[in-house]
């Protein structure tokens, strides 16, 4: 698999989150299934961004999504790592000149899940209840659902959030089941939230890898891990939140399936207070993904008109 060219190990970046590591792991054991390489062909480098530095304010408020990322595409771009592993969910859809997302892994279950000691179900807390959540998504999607609830921002990793919910801060609180599997704290899960009535992230479960796009070698490395069908789902997901996401304090929530070559795409749009809901459901052929959720995105814009975005 060496050539001269390459240093002795492949070099994945990665934030240093339990969750992220654990990623980058999944990332690097089927890269060794794949090519029958030992784990010393590979070395894991820890690379702190904005995100994990700055814990006491939602990401909305400091700059959104490229604040995980920034400090590890620069990494790449610098020649310092070969490939970046992330949260797909955490990707900003318009990347820096020279990298792209060469492949996707198998995705993980896309449902959020529902953490409390206090209710079975979302539906089922106390009246006033108190519920922690740090996404602008979930956030309106509680209060469309239970505007009588009272939301509460809530930064941390998982296991922060975890501890904070265990000492009572919080009645309740959701996070992506998939990030809970991946940590071996599926136990932890009160209930799951069916996407029918909570829809998840753009991305929500998928493991995206990201190279420089003339890195031929790696490119080519990558191609025996990449999961085709995560790819077309994630295109139709990432061209729509293209169209809306100018703004990161808009609530928005998408999802593609496929099935049979055919894409089954809904998306939806939220003021912050739930009170306003504009949704869509589209299909396709699995070649027009991309397409299709654009239009998506685009349909949704003009249902909402200019107002909705600016508040
Ligand atoms: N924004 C943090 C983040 N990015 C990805 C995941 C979960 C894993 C995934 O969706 O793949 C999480 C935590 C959460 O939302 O609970």
């Amino acid at each position: 698999m060496q050539t001269k060219n390459r240093p002795k190990s492949i070099r994945i970046g990665t934030r240093g989150s339990a969750l992220a590591l654990a990623q980058a792991h999944e990332t690097r054991d089927r890269l060794m299934k794949a090519h029958g390489l030992g784990s010393d062909a590979f070395e894991i480098v820890v690379i702190k961004t904005s995100g994990d530095r700055i814990q006491d304010r939602p990401l909305s408020e400091v700059g959104g999504k490229g604040l995980f990322t920034k400090e590890i595409e620069q990494a790449l771009i610098d020649g310092d790592i070969d490939l970046a592993v992330h949260s797909s969910k955490d990707m900003p859809t318009v990347l820096p000149e020279g990298l792209g997302l060469t492949a996707f892994l198998p995705r993980e279950d896309v449902r959020d899940a529902f953490i409390s000691p206090k209710a079975k179900r979302l539906q089922d807390l106390p009246q006033g209840a108190v519920v922690g959540s740090s996404s602008l998504r979930r956030q309106a999607m509680i209060k469309r659902l239970r505007p009588d609830i009272e939301v509460v921002t809530y930064r941390g990793n998982v296991q922060t959030r975890l501890a904070k919910l265990a000492a009572g801060e919080v009645d309740a609180t959701l996070l992506a089941f998939a990030g809970l599997k991946r940590l071996g704290l599926a136990g932890e899960v009160t209930s799951l939230l069916e996407t029918e009535d909570f829809l998840p992230a753009v991305g929500q479960g998928a493991i995206c890898i990201e190279t420089r796009a003339d890195d031929g070698e790696t490119i080519a490395l990558l191609q025996a891990i990449h999961h085709t069908e995560t790819a077309t789902c994630l295109a139709a997901e990432r061209a729509f939140l293209a169209e809306l996401d100018g703004s990161c304090r808009t609530p928005i929530g998408g999802l593609a399936r496929l099935e049979a070559g055919e894409v089954t795409f809904r998306g939806l749009i939220l003021k912050p207070d739930g009170s306003e809901v504009h949704e869509i459901e589209s299909r396709g052929a699995a070649g027009e993904a991309a397409g299709i959720g654009a239009r998506a995105g685009q349909a949704l814009k003009a249902r909402g008109g200019p107002d909705f975005f600016s508040h």
